[in-house]
């Protein structure tokens, strides 16, 4: 079999590697709750998530009466403070998660993570699920003065990664948008947090399973510009 074509695979976090669905919407009823509000269904929130934690409770303000600057401001602590408490309660990795990032290593590939949660928060799910280790870089929205879709976002972070042929998986519009800025090959998930329907969101290949994602990075045809870039 030929070489393995990548030498950094670069992830996204929340809706792609885990579904922190209910512990995310657990946190974001929390507040609302608090702030006399109804709660949300956590299918409105998967709809809700990939923006970071302030969008997330701007949104959800927004679902349940209209919210401003202001009330989004003073939930947000209170949002942090009860998620990091409860990051990993019901927080899982995807069917083949560990199995696909295990067969990247065996390849060769170091491995990254690129999340507009915050790092403190994505760093805390990571060392909950026992990967502490695993990722050569783990930036969150906060860690730049900029997040995704800024295509900086996902370049810094795969330069701190050691840079190389490098591919991007997501479940989201915003992840679709920073690749093509970026002008990094992505993959999407079928099974994420996206907003719209998965063969929407325009990215290389779809995958419906972890299982597919080496077989998908064998096969994913670069446009030549990518080609040029990497010397092929
Ligand atoms: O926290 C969010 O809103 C999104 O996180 P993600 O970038 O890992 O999907
Ligand atoms: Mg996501």
């Amino acid at each position: 079999m030929s070489a393995f074509p990548f030498d950094l695979v670069v992830f996204d976090l929340d809706g792609t590697l885990v579904d922190t669905g209910p512990d995310l919407t657990a946190a974001l009823n929390h507040v609302l709750h608090r702030m006399g509000r109804q709660t949300v269904t956590e299918a409105a929130v998967r709809d809700m998530v990939g923006l970071g934690a302030a969008k997330l409770l701007e949104r959800g303000l927004d679902a349940t009466g209209g919210g401003t600057p202001e009330m989004v401001q003073a939930g947000l602590a209170d949002f942090l403070n009860f998620y990091g408490d409860n990051i990993c309660v019901h927080s899982r990795p995807y069917a083949g998660v560990e199995q696909a990032m295990d067969h990247l290593e065996t390849l060769g590939c170091r491995l990254a993570i690129c999340t507009n949660k915050p790092e403190r928060m994505s760093a805390a799910l990571i060392s909950s699920l026992g990967w502490d280790g695993r990722f050569a870089a783990n930036l969150g929205g906060d860690s730049l003065p900029v997040r995704k879709p800024d295509p900086l976002h996902l370049t810094e972070t795969i330069a701190r990664a050691g840079g190389g042929r490098v591919a991007f998986i997501g479940d989201s519009i915003v992840d679709v948008l920073t690749a093509r800025a970026a002008a990094v090959p992505v993959i999407t998930v079928a099974f994420g947090f996206a907003d719209r329907p998965a063969d929407e969101l325009g990215g290389d290949v779809l995958i419906h399973h972890f299982d597919e994602l080496v077989p998908a990075l064998r096969e994913i045809r670069l446009p030549d510009e990518l080609n040029d870039r990497r010397g092929a």
